[in-house]
């Protein structure tokens, strides 16, 4: 599969579900994995450094270590995002996307992203990601909207909480749309069974959605989560 297939995967209707495997039973990360894999959806890591978040979680060796076909959507919350960029591309990463809030060369950085390969299928490419913070307009990459594959508009932040940004995500989707249509989008952060749907209709390529994937019954809730979005 190609960069440019693994991006015909991500724009094909439904919207895909990217569930944050670290919401899964650290007791049993494997049973998390098989769980995705029975349901097809993407495995979204979140990289943490205790600087751009207070979280340290996880790093490349981890990606590494989670053995399985499903897509991995790596998103670096991390400072100098640049210096990890290949260490995560030789651990499997299909997608990496990186807060642009805290990188000094973003053009750079999605350049060096788009040079790596990917380490399960050489012909394959890794797709250029971005994050955007809450509070960061859609303008920011307005200067190099034509090297990004993917968007991921974050519901939260590290200094902002969890917060409802349902009423800003329509215009920041459309103004994604503006820069660039072939862009993928992502939503990420305070998604639940109860918003999913409503989320799902506006248009994003990709939800991504951790504790509420994992809390209770993660099965059922997942299955739940992909009849939503998939009306
Ligand atoms: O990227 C992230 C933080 O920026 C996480 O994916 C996000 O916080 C997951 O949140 P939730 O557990 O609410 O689904």
């Amino acid at each position: 599969m190609s960069q440019f297939a693994v991006l015909d995967v991500l724009r094909t209707r439904p919207p895909k579900l990217s569930v944050g495997i670290l919401a899964a039973d650290a007791m049993d990360y494997g049973a998390g994995v098989r769980l995705l894999e029975q349901f097809g959806v993407l495995l979204h890591l979140d990289v943490m450094d205790g600087r751009v978040w207070p979280s340290i979680t996880a790093g490349a060796p981890v990606l590494a270590g989670l053995r399985t076909s499903l897509l991995k959507d790596v998103h670096l919350l991390i400072e100098e995002p640049e210096k990890h960029v290949a260490a995560f591309a030789k651990a499997g990463a299909d997608v990496i996307s990186f807060s642009i809030e805290h990188c000094g060369d973003v053009s750079a950085t999605l350049d060096l992203i788009g040079q790596q390969t990917n380490a399960n299928d050489p012909a394959r490419g890794i797709v250029r990601g971005v994050s955007l913070d809450p509070a960061t307009p859609v303008d920011a990459i307005r200067s190099v909207a034509d090297k990004i594959d993917a968007v991921t508009l974050l519901a939260v932040g590290p200094t902002t909480g969890k917060q409802s940004f349902i009423d800003a995500l329509p215009a920041k989707i459309a103004a994604v749309r503006a820069l660039n249509e072939q862009i993928v989008i992502f939503v990420d952060g305070a998604v639940t069974k109860d918003n999913i749907g409503q989320l799902a209709a506006m248009g994003p390529n990709g939800i991504v959605t951790g504790s509420a994937a994992f809390a209770g019954n993660p099965a059922e809730n997942i299955q739940f989560m992909l009849e939503q979005i998939s009306v």
